[in-house]
């Protein structure tokens, strides 16, 4: 039994619970059923996976090896005990199983129905589902941590609420990114500037985060919702990542990755404070007043005649957007030889959104 409480231990308990959740999400065989015995006022419990182990820790019930559908798994509930499904989920292979795993092994369930599913996800790699017939609930056990099912009209409360600070975080940045492309171009950006987009940025990244969570959970019924999210989201998380490499005492897209991982993993009101934003960004000397110096990465990749790649040969080449302001009139052929097709064009463009030339 050690041993197979050892060999229970996964690398990532949180991506087997996405998995289990996924499994069981609207619009699959197994919710299916679920919601089939929910509906008769039943209760189940459910192994599914690492069959060894789970035969291993009860006896008795009925040797059934036949192919799973939602029909089958409904009708065994009504017995007694556990039902045994493989891990892919093609055959039941065992039904009104008396499962008995170690009580030494912690649980704050309650019934014994939902102890003995947290126990046995503890023991075993399973996942083990419990239908409560008294609470009429589902609980999905993975590694001992349960995740309650909800149904897709309580999910969808949620989700609604979600788009729209989504929506309003998206306004509220875009205005925010407009401001400081003016004040870029005009050198005037501060600290405070950047750390409250930075702070926008993260705002929308939890919203989305959150968003996330609820489309696994909806599974099949989430599908439109993942579309609204993509079309709000839009091209955000490249211009997030432009930001932080047009910051950052090292501009490389290796660094921007790592402080956005720190950012993200920041207290969002100390994101409030300039010079803890500016820690991150790899400076000790700053303070909110502090004129930082744009690369231009994120003004120059919106303007339509630069390619994809080619706002890094310009950054390089120029050293910021300040000095490709000071050259580009002067020298618009050094824009030539870096193969930009039309220098007049980005030029233009830069000045309309500077407000300098119509
Ligand atoms: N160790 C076990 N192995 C297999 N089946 C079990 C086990 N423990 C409980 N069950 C199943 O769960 C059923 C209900 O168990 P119990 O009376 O302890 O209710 P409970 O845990 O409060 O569940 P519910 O919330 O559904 O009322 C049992 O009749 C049996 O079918």
């Amino acid at each position: 039994m050690d041993a197979a409480r050892k060999d229970a231990q996964p690398a990532d308990g949180s991506a087997r619970l996405r998995e289990a959740i996924k499994l069981t999400a609207p619009g699959t065989a197994l919710r299916v059923a679920l919601d089939m015995i929910i509906a008769g006022h039943m209760g189940a419990l459910i192994c599914i996976g690492d069959t060894d182990n789970v035969l291993a820790a009860g006896d008795d019930g009925f040797r059934l090896d036949i192919s799973f559908t939602a029909n089958r798994l409904f009708e065994l509930s009504k017995m007694d005990g556990a039902i045994v499904i493989d891990k892919d989920l093609t055959r039941i292979v065992r039904a009104n199983y008396h499962l008995n795993p170690d009580p030494s092994l912690p649980t704050s369930e309650t019934g014994m129905r939902h102890r003995t599913a947290a126990r046995m996800s503890l023991l075993t790699k399973a996942l083990v589902i419990s239908v409560s017939e008294r609470r009429q609930v589902v609980n999905v056990f993975v590694d001992g941590r349960g995740h309650q099912l909800r149904s897709v009209q309580e999910l969808m409360g949620t989700v609604n609420q979600l788009i729209v600070s989504l929506q309003s975080t998206r306004t509220q940045l875009d205005r925010n990114l407009l401001r400081l492309t003016t004040l870029e171009l005009d050198n005037y950006v501060t600290l405070a500037d950047i750390s409250q987009t930075i702070y926008l940025f993260e705002v929308l990244s939890t919203v989305v985060e959150e968003l996330n969570e609820l489309v696994l959970q909806l599974g099949s019924s989430g599908k439109s919702i993942a579309m609204q999210r993509d079309e709000i989201m839009g091209n955000m998380d490249e211009e997030y990542t432009l930001l932080v490499r047009d910051y950052a005492s090292d501009s490389s897209e290796e660094n921007a990755k790592a402080i956005r991982a720190r950012l993200h993993k920041t207290d969002k009101d100390q994101l409030r404070v300039p010079k803890r934003v500016a820690e991150m960004l790899g400076y000790d000397d700053k303070d909110e007043d502090s004129i930082m110096t744009s690369l231009g990465l994120r003004t120059l990749s919106s303007i339509s005649v630069v390619r994809e790649g080619m706002a890094d040969k310009i950054v390089d080449e120029y050293g910021s957007l300040q000095q490709l302001l000071d050259d580009i009139e002067q020298n618009p052929s050094r824009l030539d030889s870096l193969g930009v097709d039309n220098p007049n064009i980005l030029a233009d463009s830069l000045y309309r959104l500077w407000g300098k030339r119509a």
